[in-house]
């Protein structure tokens, strides 16, 4: 059973206890768009803990370190919204929500609309989706539904298969994870691989996981992404918003004109 298996499993735990929560007419997503900038997106995450990495920053104030990453020009903001591998929550999600003027996207492993409405209520704009999580019937699903409320979805594949999958599903913004959540073997060179058959598609694309330097974002914007998701090495940085500063890479013409 691979990790993915046991978080997934334990969501499904946690759903049984769910109340129904509806999203309704007072939710405001704010659109995200990663195609108009010349310069790297960053989508600045909070992770206090994870399950290849263990304890990253217990300690850190979700709401101080997303105004440093607004304040630094993060693009949007990631919260971690799974408690039993990541420590997250969504009173996290809802005070960084309240404390930024940029959109928030909960990351989190959606199975089930409930959590979509969830995410709406606690003020997310974006969510994620994780092909390898879901069947094709959910992955369409669940697309539906947060279209339905406005939100942006940002559709996770990891391999050229999962690809073909999200496209299948009309994904309009990919993120390419880096990491493979069955083995935690992180490897830039994904995103060069996937990143080719997407920017084939004229779709925009986020490179997630890994990215630690400089030099990093711009291995990423050479494949083509518009944007890193990047969350260890800001919460561990000495200087977070010097480093959040220098992932802001210029980008070709070619990434941002799609
Ligand atoms: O801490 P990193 O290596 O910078 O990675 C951030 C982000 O990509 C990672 O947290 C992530 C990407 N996809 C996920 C899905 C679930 C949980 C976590 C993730």
């Amino acid at each position: 059973m691979t990790i993915l298996d046991k978080i997934i499993e334990k969501k499904k735990e946690e759903l049984a206890y769910y109340e129904a929560e509806y999203a309704t007419d007072h939710i405001k997503p704010l659109p995200f768009n990663i195609q108009k900038s010349r310069q790297m997106n960053v989508i600045a995450e909070i992770k206090r803990a994870s399950p290849s990495k263990g304890l990253i920053n217990p300690d850190m104030d979700p709401v101080t370190q997303a105004k440093l990453y607004e304040d630094n020009g993060a693009s949007a903001i990631s919260v971690l919204t799974d408690e039993s591998f990541f420590q997250g929550s969504f009173d996290d999600l809802k005070a960084v929500a309240e404390a930024v003027s940029i959109p928030v996207l909960c990351k989190d492993f959606m199975i089930d609309k409930k959590q979509i409405d969830r995410a709406a209520n606690a003020g997310a704009s974006i969510i994620l989706l994780i092909v390898a999580a879901l069947s094709d019937e959910l992955l369409h699903e669940l697309n539906q539904h947060a279209k339905k409320l406005n939100l942006s979805v940002l559709t996770e594949v990891h391999n050229e298969e999962e690809l073909q999958r999200a496209l299948a599903a009309k994904a309009d913004i990919i993120g390419v994870n880096n990491r493979d959540l069955k083995t935690f073997e992180v490897d830039l060179k994904v995103s060069a691989e996937l990143g080719k058959v997407i920017t084939a598609q004229g779709l925009p694309f986020v490179s997630e996981s890994g990215i630690f330097t400089a030099a990093d974002a711009e291995t990423a914007a050479k494949t083509g992404a518009s944007a890193v998701l990047v969350g260890e090495s800001l919460m561990k940085a000495q200087n977070t918003g010097e480093l959040l500063r220098s992932l802001q890479v210029p980008l070709s013409s070619d990434s941002y004109a799609r």
